[in-house]
């Protein structure tokens, strides 16, 4: 969530919607609030990403970005995860209001992740416009919306209930793609009801998503159709918020070892910053890629150790079939550990993308115009996957057996491999032709006149406005 949202506020600075001073600088200035886990608690991820930014924001953007930790708090009971972030919240609430009202500028708005919709109490007890900030996709902020009504709709587990949900401006969802906690009603469930009903207290909502690439769930947000009766808040579709580092010098081995082969000849396959598979699943794996034919690129990372949701290096010669290496080399690569993504996904020779579908791996996808088969794993990433192939066409449909924890059996990852990949797939025709559609879009959108600019335009001088009030 950190890395696109700091993108979004250099863009904000960046439109210079807000008047320029005679200086040609201009009068806006961006503070970052972190709250922070104990240092016990922290990813050491985390600091090197502030550390990074507060050394290098205000250069690389010319403008002033401020970073502003709150006091570390002792973390809330974590027992089960509900509603874990909201108390977190709410212990740092005192702290941001502090932190808030004690800065030198005048403040135009304060924009919040929509994991933090608790401090909207803040921004309205200070009579601030508070903004959301949602980083996934038009699709899930529909869900989102319409829960806290669905909610009351169906009183047993989605799950239970069978059939589909109706999502207004997407085809009917089979309840069993609907993302975990609310096919489920579990664990984090009333936590989602209640930022759905938050969001629509927000002074405007940002999606980092692009208004070409889903409009009819925008259009039917915007009409009322997920929340009837009332008004919604302005939706601003900002989309693609992809933040590109210069690549290095040297480039990558993954990048050297692409500019061998053929120009989108290459699957990519990748899993997010949480995404392991137990050894049976890899096994699989291997044996799918082994029998499709096709080259490929697989980071492949290890489980997770206890207490943490990120997957280790991984152990390839301990995962990996017998002679596996051997019979790939030269048209396979298994890469261990963390990959440099966008720069893969930027190379002319991948030609497909098998994903667990994240919302940021999807733009960066479809950014480049690869076409995708998804491997949904947690969070909403079915509904994601949902939408890629049956409202977007830009992916090919993967088997997934989510009563099986997601396992996806070896022949099934090589009908998709060969369906995404072979020439004369018709499926994958199709889904190439998409993607390069949504490249296309992607990049208009954030182009001059496009779309998402228009969209911050309109934002950075609603707040300019606000503030001068
Ligand atoms: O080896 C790796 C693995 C990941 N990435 C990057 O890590 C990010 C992953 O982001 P995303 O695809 O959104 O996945 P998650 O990290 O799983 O993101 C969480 O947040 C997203 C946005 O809300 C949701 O869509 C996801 O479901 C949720 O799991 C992307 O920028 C990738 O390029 C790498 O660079 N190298």
């Amino acid at each position: 969530h950190l890395t696109p949202m700091l993108e979004v506020g250099k863009r904000m600075l960046r439109s210079r919607c807000c008047g320029d001073d005679d200086d040609g600088r201009p009068a806006m200035s961006l503070t970052v609030l972190l709250a922070q886990l104990p240092e016990s608690h922290r990813a050491p991820e985390i600091d090197e990403i502030i550390r990074r930014e507060a050394a290098g924001a205000s250069e690389d953007s010319g403008f002033d970005v401020r970073f502003h930790c709150l006091p570390a708090e002792e973390l809330p009971d974590f027992r089960g995860g509900e509603d874990f972030i909201s108390r977190f919240m709410q212990q740092h609430a005192s702290h941001a209001r502090e932190a808030i009202a004690g800065l030198e500028s005048r403040v135009a708005a304060v924009v919040l992740d929509w994991f933090c919709t608790t401090l909207l109490d803040v921004t309205r007890d200070l009579g601030l416009p508070g903004y959301v900030y949602f980083t996934s996709a038009a699709s899930m902020l529909a869900l989102l919306l319409r829960l806290p009504a669905l909610d009351k709709e169906v009183a047993v587990d989605f799950e239970e209930m069978g059939g589909a949900v109706d999502l207004p401006g997407l085809p009917p969802v089979p309840a069993a793609l609907l993302p975990t906690p609310v096919m489920k009603k579990g664990c984090n469930y009333e936590w989602l009801v209640y930022h759905g009903s938050r969001f629509m207290e927000a002074a405007g909502i940002i999606v980092n998503t692009v208004a070409e690439l889903e409009p009819a769930v925008l259009e039917a947000i915007a009409d009322g159709r997920c929340v009837p009766g009332r008004r919604v808040p302005a939706i601003y579709t900002v989309g693609p918020v992809l933040s590109f580092k210069t690549p290095p010098e040297k480039p990558h081995e993954c990048v050297r070892w692409l500019d061998a082969q053929p120009r989108a000849s290459v699957v990519f396959l990748c899993f997010g910053s949480m995404g392991s598979f137990a050894p049976p699943q890899v096994l699989e794996i291997a044996a799918g890629l082994e029998r499709s034919g096709h080259r490929f690129l697989w980071v492949l990372r290890g489980r997770p150790p206890a207490g943490s949701p990120y997957p280790t290096d991984a152990d390839a010669d301990e995962l990996l079939p017998e002679g596996f290496l051997e019979r790939t080399k030269g048209r396979g690569m298994v890469w261990p550990t963390w990959a440099p993504q966008k720069d893969i996904l930027a190379h002319a020779a991948v030609g497909g993308f098998v994903t667990h579908g994240g919302w940021n791996s999807t733009l960066e996808s479809l950014w480049h115009g690869v076409p995708m088969a998804p491997w949904p794993l947690y969070a909403e990433q079915h509904l994601n996957a949902f939408e890629l192939v049956r409202d977007m066409g830009v992916a090919v449909e993967m088997e997934v057996d989510r009563k099986r924890g997601n396992l996806v059996e070896a022949a099934e990852l090589e009908r998709a491999v060969r369906c995404l990949m072979d020439e004369g797939s018709e499926e994958g025709r199709m889904a190439r032709e998409k993607a390069a559609a949504a490249k296309a879009a992607c990049r208009n959108a954030v182009d001059g006149g496009g779309s998402s600019i228009a969209a911050l335009r309109k934002l950075t001088q609603e707040m300019a406005h606000m503030s001068s009030i």
